[in-house]
């Protein structure tokens, strides 16, 4: 889709990037010519990560730094220690954590949780790389991971959902506030793409998964690569005249709400049920 080149040149960080779609995005960008810088929690994951793509990708110019995002001082600590080799190009702010639960059971510190990695953490990485692109007079380049419940909210999920909206808000404030400064900010929204760490938080063993394929208007998951290739589109210099912008990629599952469950099953209806619908 992509010249092998496409990112040669580009110095891009995602935070979570040892695990799931962020490490899945992360070897799109080491394919693509950038150079990779992952962080996250544990660094034993992102070791592992990096070898992995160094054994795929001989050549590949790929580093590691742990950094909690809840942290603002490990955040700057890490964009320091990241600029000392050349300044960044492109932020992706991919870190996120959510679970299932009932909201009116739920104790300030899991509220926290949620919200301290997802908006905090979002926030002060864009603010920790905008303030050296702007002081350096350099461009540059934040996309944040949401979800569809930006548009819709989710039951069950509310901090989530609350945290994620709060990154678009960021994201379109910012895309106002520093797009004179030519840096850009835009969103993408994933929909149902498989990955150990959502999965077990959001599809416990015993869940349907099948059953969540038939909720995607086109009646399957998403497959990382699909995910990927909008991931380097945004951070190639063939999209800088986005910024603000929503991308959800969720094979149209978020706008089947709608029209409600009666309208849903009208999806398999047989020539006999609209016939029958026509008569009346
Ligand atoms: C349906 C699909 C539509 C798409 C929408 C999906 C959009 C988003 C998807 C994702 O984000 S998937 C990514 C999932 N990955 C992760 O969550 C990985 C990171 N997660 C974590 O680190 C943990 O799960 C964590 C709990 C979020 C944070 O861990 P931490 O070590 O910081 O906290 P703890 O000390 O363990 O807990 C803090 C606090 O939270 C309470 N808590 C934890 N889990 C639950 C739960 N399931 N239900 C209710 N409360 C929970 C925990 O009890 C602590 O509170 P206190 O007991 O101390 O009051
Ligand atoms: N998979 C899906 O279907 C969907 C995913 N998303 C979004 O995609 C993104 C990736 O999710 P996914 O890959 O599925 O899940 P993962 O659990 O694999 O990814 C979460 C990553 O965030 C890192 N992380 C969590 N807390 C912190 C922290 N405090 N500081 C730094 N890093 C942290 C984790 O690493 P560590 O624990 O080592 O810190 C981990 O690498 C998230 O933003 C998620 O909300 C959105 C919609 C659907």
């Amino acid at each position: 889709m992509f010249r092998q080149d496409l990112l040669a040149g580009k110095k891009i960080l995602v935070t979570g990037g040892g695990t799931g779609l962020g490490k899945s995005i992360g070897r799109r960008y080491l394919e693509l010519g950038a150079h990779l810088v992952i962080c996250g929690r544990r660094l034993a994951v992102l070791d592992a990560t990096a070898d992995e793509f160094r054994a795929e990708l001989p050549g590949a110019r790929i580093d590691t730094l742990t950094c909690d995002v809840r942290d603002a001082e490990q955040v700057e600590a890490m964009m320091e220690r990241l600029w000392q080799t050349g300044p960044l190009d492109v932020l992706v702010n991919n870190a996120a954590a959510n679970f299932i639960a009932r909201t009116e059971k739920l104790s300030a510190r899991a509220v926290d949780a949620v919200l301290n990695i997802v908006l905090h953490g979002s926030f002060y990485c864009a603010i920790a790389a905008g303030r050296r692109w702007i002081e350096a007079g350099r461009p540059g380049n934040v996309i944040s991971t949401v979800s569809a419940p930006v548009i819709t909210g989710q039951a069950f999920t509310a901090p989530s959902a609350a945290a994620k909206a709060g990154v678009l808000a960021m994201t379109r404030s910012l895309a106002v506030e520093w797009g004179p400064k030519g840096i850009r900010l835009n969103c993408v929204a994933p929909g149902l793409f498989p990955t150990p760490g959502a999965w077990e938080q959001l599809f416990p063993p015993g869940s349907q998964v099948e059953a969540q394929e038939r909720g995607v208007p086109l009646r399957r998951l998403g497959e990382h690569r699909e995910l990927c290739d909008l991931y380097a589109y945004l951070a190639a210099d063939g999209s800088g005249y986005m910024t603000g912008d929503l991308i959800v990629m969720d094979g149209g599952r978020w706008m089947q709400g709608a029209g409600g469950p009666t309208f849903r099953a009208m999806q398999d209806w047989n020539d006999a049920q609209w016939d029958a619908m026509r008569k009346k």
